[in-house]
């Protein structure tokens, strides 16, 4: 079932143009990564899918209704996490989670439970009494993510939970969304790096300066790409390299030896690693071997000629 589309989105800021024509539709149970660089039009795209800032031209369906998108009914389906923290600082991480709770209706005891179990969640249940200042970055992503989550919603967006906190604390987000997801939860999750979509996503969207440029699972994107395939084999002696006896083997376009190393290059789908392998094991000692596979920072390359991450490192 579709959950949430939108046709022929025209959102404009003045005379910038933020969002270009833009169609998406999400399916129910999935992961759907959004990626793209800043000021691509994610966060518009978000906003405008909630309802939250009106829009030029097109239409958003969500929960499979053609009426009244935005209703409060539809609304307290979906759950935000923004991008900045929206978390009181002086309220304890409970009394966060309970003040969440009673915007989205909850009452009595259902609201105390859905507290608990949102705490528990995002395993913050030990620090339920503190307050968030004395947090870690990490720790304050999960309590927003946790004050998203008290009203069990269908579909959970999330826009860049992860930019600025450690490793570690990211990897306990990336379990927190692959947990929701196997409990059945929609999840449009956004983001500038490609590992976490590449990671987490059932299926990636790439947005750029207010287009969706390419969508789909992520081998298949890096399929349409690839025109080669690289393998680099170390040895232990190069001076007896059967190079041409590797140029000979069927798919294979160029080889190259550099110090210790030979690099082959072949045709997709050729299936040469096992060929290859036994030539060079004879004459030369195989010490290593890493096989290049392109990653969705290629497939941006592609398409715009660009980085996906230019000069947005450090924030
Ligand atoms: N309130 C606004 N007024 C004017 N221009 C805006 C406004 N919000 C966004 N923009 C512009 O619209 C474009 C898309 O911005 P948006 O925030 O949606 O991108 P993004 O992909 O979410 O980027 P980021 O990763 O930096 O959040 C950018 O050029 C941005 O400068």
């Amino acid at each position: 079932m579709t959950i949430a589309s939108m046709q022929g989105i025209v959102k404009r800021y003045g005379s910038a143009l933020a969002l270009d024509y833009v169609d998406l539709n999400i399916q129910e149970g999935e992961i759907v990564g959004l990626l793209g660089p800043n000021g691509a039009g994610k966060t518009t795209l978000i906003h405008t899918l909630l309802g939250m800032i009106p829009f030029d031209k097109g239409s958003v369906q969500l929960f499979g209704s053609t009426k009244k998108p935005f209703s409060n009914e539809n609304k307290q389906k979906m759950g935000l996490v923004t991008q900045e923290l929206t978390v009181f600082e002086d309220l304890t991480a409970k009394e966060n989670l309970d003040f969440f709770a009673g915007v989205y209706g909850l009452k009595g005891e259902k609201r105390k439970q859905r507290v608990k179990e949102a705490l528990d969640f995002v395993g913050l249940s030990s620090n339920a009494g503190k307050l968030p200042k004395k947090f870690s970055g990490g720790m304050k992503r999960r309590l927003n993510i946790a004050c998203a989550l008290t009203h069990r919603p269908k579909l959970l967006i999330m826009d860049e939970p992860t930019v600025g906190i450690d490793p570690q604390s990211r990897n306990h987000i990336l379990e927190t969304v692959k947990k929701l997801k196997e409990q059945g939860t929609t999840i449009l999750y956004t983001t500038h790096y490609m590992e976490e979509a590449q990671n987490i996503a059932s299926r990636v969207v790439i947005v750029d300066q207010g287009q969706i440029i390419t969508e789909g699972t992520v081998n298949d994107l890096i399929a349409n790409i690839q025109h080669e395939e690289k393998i680099n084999i170390e040895v232990s002696d190069p001076t007896s390299l059967p190079t041409e006896r590797l140029e000979g083997l069927e798919g294979v376009r160029q080889v190259h030896v550099d110090g210790s190393s030979v690099q082959i290059i072949s045709n997709v789908g050729s299936g040469i690693l096992d060929r290859a392998l036994s030539i060079v094991k004879e004459t030369s000692g195989v010490v290593g071997i890493q096989a290049e596979k392109p990653t969705l920072e290629d497939v941006f390359l592609t398409l715009t000629g660009k980085q996906l991450r230019d000069g947005q490192e450090g924030e």
